[in-house]
C-alpha cells in the first residue's frame, strides 16, 4: 500500500491535536482533545505528562476513525508540542516523579531570581540567547530535583530522565526506547548553548543538573527512530520531524528568509523572526532561540513571548462568564461603543516580552460608569494587540528591520476585528495563513521532508496559501495616542506589587 500521508502530533499547552495530511498539504483528519490544567497555587501551571500522553494516543486513533486511513499508509510522523514544559520521569518504570510543569508556571521564580541576584544573567544571555525567566524549562528542572525526595540523587545515578513534550511523546511513542529533543526544543531549556549547538556544562554545574537526565539533541528534520508497533496498530511508522510548536508554525509559515516574521495568537502570543545563519544578540529583552537545524545548518530566530492573549478570550468564557465561546468576542468589539479608553493588561501570569516581570499581575484602567460588557471585551482583545505591538516596536530597535508584513497564525487570528486592530496599531499589512493550523503543518513539512514524501521547499511553496489580507487604516495620531495610553497602563501594572498572603 502506497505511503500517501503524514501524521502530525501539535501538543499544544490546552489541547492535543492529530492531523493527517495528504500530499497537497490538505487535512484529511483532525482531531483534538483537551486536557486538564491544574493551579495547585496562585501563579502555579501544571499538567499531568500521562493524562497528555493518553490524550495524544486517543486523538490518534480518531483521526485514524475519522478518515479510514491506515496505520500504514503513514509516510511519517512528526511532533510539534509547546515548549519548555518540563518532565522528569523515572527511566524504569517510564512514571514521571512530579507533574509537568508548564512554561506558564511561575513556581520557580525564586530560583530564577537567585541566579539574577548573583549576577549569572549577562553570562547565561550570551550562552542561551535568553533572559533567565522562570518561564525556560532550567529552573523548573531544578525545582523538581529539590522537591521530590531523592531525585538529585536519583538524576546522578542515571536513573531519572528529563523531557520537554516532544520528548516525553517521542519517548513514549518509541516505546521507551529513544531520549531525543532537538534544537529548537533544546534552545528553550536555557541549558543548551545555542552557539556550540551542545549543553552547556557551565550552567549544567551551576544548576547541579547532571547530564545524564538530558536528552541527545538532534535536527529539526530526521528520522530519530520508529514508533513501538504496539502503539500505532501494527506499524513501525519513522518519526521524523520535531519542534517546538512557535518555530514549527515559523516553518509552517515557509517563513524561511532571513527577516521573515510571523506571530501565532494561540494561549500565548509569540512574534518570531527568522534571523537566517547569525544569531542577533538582542539588546532589548528579546529571545535569541534556534529556528530549525536542517541537514547540520542551523537558522536563528529572533522571539518575543506574550504568555497571556488567546487564553485572556477563554478568561472572558470561563471565569467571567462574558461570552459563551472564544468567536462572540468579535461580535461584542464590533458592537462596543467605547472610545478605546479602557485598557486590561492580561498579565495573568506576569509579563513576558519584553517586560519580564514575574511578580506582574492582571490590571484593568481606564472604567467609568458607562462600561459595559462589550467595552471590556474589547478591550481585552486590543490587549492580544498591544502586547504584539511592544514586541514589534522592540525587535525594530535590535533589527532596525522594517516588517513588510506580519504572517499571523494560531486559534485568536481568526478574529477580524483583532487582525485589523493589529494592522491598525503596527501600521503594518497582515497574511493570515488559509490554513491557520500552520503549527502542524511545519511539523508535517520537517518529517515529509526527512522521508522524501517532499522532495524540497519548492513542492512546500506549492502547498502554502495565503487567505485574508488586511492593511492599516488608522491615522498615525490616534495610533499613537491609543498606543501611549497602553504603554501608562503597563507601567502602572508593574508599579503594582501587592500579594495578599495565601490561607494556610
Ligand atoms: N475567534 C476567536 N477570537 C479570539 N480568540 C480566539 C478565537 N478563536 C480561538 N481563540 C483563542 O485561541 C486559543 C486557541 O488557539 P490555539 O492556536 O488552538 O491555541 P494553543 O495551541 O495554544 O492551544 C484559545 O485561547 C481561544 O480563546
Ligand atoms: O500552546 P501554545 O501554542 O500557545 O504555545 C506555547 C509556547 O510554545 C510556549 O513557549
Amino acid at each position: 500500500m502506497p505511503q500517501k500521508y503524514i501524521l502530525t502530533i501539535d501538543e499544544g499547552t490546552t489541547s492535543t491535536r492529530a492531523l493527517i495530511i495528504d500530499h497537497d498539504g490538505k487535512t484529511i483528519a483532525d482531531s483534538q482533545r483537551e486536557f486538564s490544567q491544574y493551579f495547585p497555587h496562585p501563579g502555579w501551571v501544571e499538567h499531568n505528562a500521562n493524562e497528555i500522553w493518553n490524550a495524544v494516543l486517543s486523538t490518534i486513533a480518531n483521526a485514524f476513525i475519522s478518515s479510514s486511513v491506515q496505520p500504514n499508509q503513514i509516510a511519517a510522523v512528526g511532533i510539534t508540542n509547546q515548549r519548555e514544559t518540563t518532565v522528569v520521569w523515572d527511566k524504569k518504570t517510564g512514571l514521571p516523579i512530579y507533574n509537568a510543569i508548564v512554561w506558564q508556571s511561575r513556581q520557580t521564580n525564586e530560583i530564577a531570581q537567585k541566579l539574577n541576584k548573583n549576577g549569572y544573567a549577562d553570562m547565561i544571555h550570551d550562552k542561551t540567547g535568553l533572559v533567565i525567566d522562570p518561564y525556560f524549562s532550567a529552573t523548573k528542572v531544578r525545582w523538581i530535583l529539590d522537591h521530590v525526595k531523592g531525585a538529585q540523587e536519583r538524576a546522578e545515578k542515571g536513573e531519572l530522565l528529563f523531557g520537554t513534550i516532544d520528548t516525553w511523546l517521542s519517548w513514549k511513542l518509541s516505546g521507551e526506547k529513544f531520549h531525543v529533543t532537538d534544537y529548537s526544543n533544546a534552545s528553550r531549556t536555557m541549558l543548551f548553548n545555542i552557539h556550540k549547538l551542545d549543553w552547556d556544562d557551565d550552567i549544567l554545574k551551576l544548576l547541579n543538573i547532571p547530564r545524564k537526565m538530558l536528552p541527545e539533541v538532534k535536527g529539526n528534520s530526521e528520522v530519530y527512530g520508529k514508533t513501538a508497533t504496539y502503539h500505532f496498530y501494527g506499524s513501525a511508522v519513522p518519526i521524523a520531524g520535531m519542534a517546538g510548536d512557535q518555530q514549527s508554525a515559523l516553518f509552517g509559515q515557509l517563513a524561511l528568509e532571513s527577516g521573515m516574521v510571523k506571530n501565532t495568537y494561540g494561549t500565548g502570543s509569540f512574534i518570531v523572526m527568522n534571523t537566517g545563519k547569525k544569531p542577533i544578540m538582542s539588546a532589548n529583552n528579546l529571545l535569541t532561540t534556534i529556528a530549525y537545524g536542517i541537514n547540520g545548518e542551523v537558522n536563528y530566530a529572533l522571539e518575543g513571548s506574550v504568555f497571556v492573549s488567546g487564553s485572556a478570550i477563554q478568561w472572558l468564557r470561563d471565569s467571567m462568564q462574558l461570552i459563551e465561546n472564544a468567536p462572540d468576542s468579535e461580535e461584542a468589539a464590533r458592537k462596543s461603543t467605547s472610545q478605546d479608553e479602557v485598557y486590561v493588561v492580561p498579565a495573568f501570569t506576569g509579563l513576558g516580552a519584553p517586560y519580564w516581570d514575574a511578580e506582574a499581575r492582571g490590571a484593568v484602567f481606564g472604567l467609568t460608569r458607562g462600561t459595559n460588557r462589550r467595552d471590556f471585551i474589547k478591550a481585552v482583545l486590543q490587549s492580544l494587540a498591544y502586547q504584539s505591538r511592544d514586541v514589534v516596536d522592540t525587535m525594530y530597535k535590535d533589527t532596525k528591520i522594517k516588517i513588510p508584513v506580519l504572517r499571523v497564525d494560531g486559534g485568536a487570528s481568526n478574529n477580524n476585528y483583532l487582525m485589523q486592530f493589529q494592522s491598525d496599531l503596527l501600521n503594518i499589512p497582515i497574511e493570515r495563513a488559509a490554513n491557520v493550523e500552520t503549527t502542524s503543518m511545519g511539523a508535517a513539512f520537517l518529517a515529509g521532508l526527512a522521508v522524501g514524501f517532499w522532495d524540497s521547499v519548492d513542492d512546500l511553496r506549492q502547498i502554502y496559501k495565503v487567505g485574508k489580507k488586511f492593511q492599516p487604516q488608522m491615522e498615525e495620531e490616534r495610533r499613537e495616542e491609543l498606543y501611549g495610553g497602553w504603554r501608562h497602563a503597563v507601567k502602572a501594572t508593574m508599579e503594582f506589587k501587592y500579594q495578599v498572603k495565601e490561607d494556610k
